[in-house]
């Protein structure tokens, strides 16, 4: 600010001097006579200094010195605010991954199975055989969200029926808790001779969120069948159905609706656990018994890998 200041009066007192360089300023030619130098005492009393008469922008540059120190100070917080944030989350990231939850059923203890395929692909119709089979306790994500559905006094009854007629996926936390309480039921109802436990899950994981859910938190699955069957033989399979079914979804509008959202949220559960070597594809066009007897004898040699058995 002094640096400006003695610049300025430099300026003031020689016009146009400053923005010369030195060897084109006239020479200054310096007289004897007393006047001409310059007076250090007068008998005026001195103007205080904060009454300067200069026409120096003092209170602008004050104001832009000010400003541009807070500027300074404020983006220092923001940058220390910035990394005490991102210490906390990877703090937090790193407790996560040590304290990830456990699954409430054993594995080693308990085998799950997801039935997966578009709509009327014919999963519960298979799943009837491998009970049949395999001693298989089957739990029909589709057959328990109707179930609440109707259950008096449910507060999910409304939500459901909604979904269900629209072709969309019922937020998880409604399914995943139906899924986990029948299959506590079904395991305390067990008696000690019983089969070791088996569970399909038909109908579901049906969306990525729901899939990582289940096996995070209720049970990990040994490995997944999905019957694969075109649109057009679904399509007429499912309105054949809707002649005696009594299902609100069996209709051709809804139907439209369900392989829409099985392309884009049911699929890709499918493609994640294809990645990962678990899943069984069996053609699901063929007539009913051709496809179970592909689907029991590559059950029957998976399970015995997988259960080591
Ligand atoms: N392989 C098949 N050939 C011909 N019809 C079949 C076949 N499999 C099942 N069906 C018939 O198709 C209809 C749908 O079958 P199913 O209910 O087993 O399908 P789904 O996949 O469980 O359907 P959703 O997902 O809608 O519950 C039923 O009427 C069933 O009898
Ligand atoms: O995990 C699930 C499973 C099903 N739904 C809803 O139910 C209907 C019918 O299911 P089906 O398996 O065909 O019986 C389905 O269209 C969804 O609306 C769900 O939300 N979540």
């Amino acid at each position: 600010m002094q640096l400006a200041r003695q610049l300025l009066k430099a300026r003031i007192s020689a016009p146009g001097a400053a923005l010369k360089p030195s060897c084109l300023r006239p020479t200054t030619i310096r007289t004897a006579t007393p006047t001409a130098s310059p007076r250090l005492y007068s008998t005026k009393p001195k103007e205080p200094l904060h009454k300067s008469k200069s026409n120096f922008p003092v209170v602008p540059l004050v104001a832009i010195f000010l400003a541009g120190s807070g500027a300074f100070a404020y983006m220092v917080n923001q940058r220390k605010e910035l990394e005490q944030k991102v210490k906390a989350a990877k703090e937090a990231e790193s407790i996560k991954q040590v304290v990830k939850p456990t699954p409430f059923f054993n594995p080693k203890e308990v085998t799950v199975l997801y039935v997966l395929g578009g709509p009327g692909a014919g999963k519960g119709t298979q799943c009837a055989n491998l009970v049949r089979d395999f001693g298989f306790v089957h739990l029909s994500a589709g057959d328990l969200l109707r179930a609440e559905q109707e259950r008096p006094g449910s507060q999910f009854g409304e939500l459901i029926k909604t979904y269900i007629r629209e072709g969309k996926i019922v937020p998880m936390e409604v399914t995943v808790a139906l899924l986990q309480n029948a299959m506590k039921a079904s395991l305390e109802a067990r008696k000690p001779a019983d089969h070791p436990p088996r569970f399909l899950i038909d109908g579901f994981p049906r969306q990525v969120d729901q899939a990582i859910k289940f096996e995070e938190e209720v049970c990990p699955c040994k490995f997944v069948v999905f019957f694969d069957c075109p649109e057009d033989v679904m399509e007429a399979r499912l309105l054949n159905r809707g002649k005696t079914s009594g299902r609100s979804d069996d209709n051709i509008e809804s139907i439209k609706k369900r392989f829409k959202t099985f392309v884009n949220t049911s699929m890709p559960v499918i493609d994640m656990f294809a990645k990962d070597g678990k899943v069984l594809s069996v053609n699901a066009a063929a007539p009913v018994e051709t496809v179970y007897s592909t689907v029991k004898s590559e059950v029957a040699r998976l399970l015995k890998e997988k259960e080591g058995k």
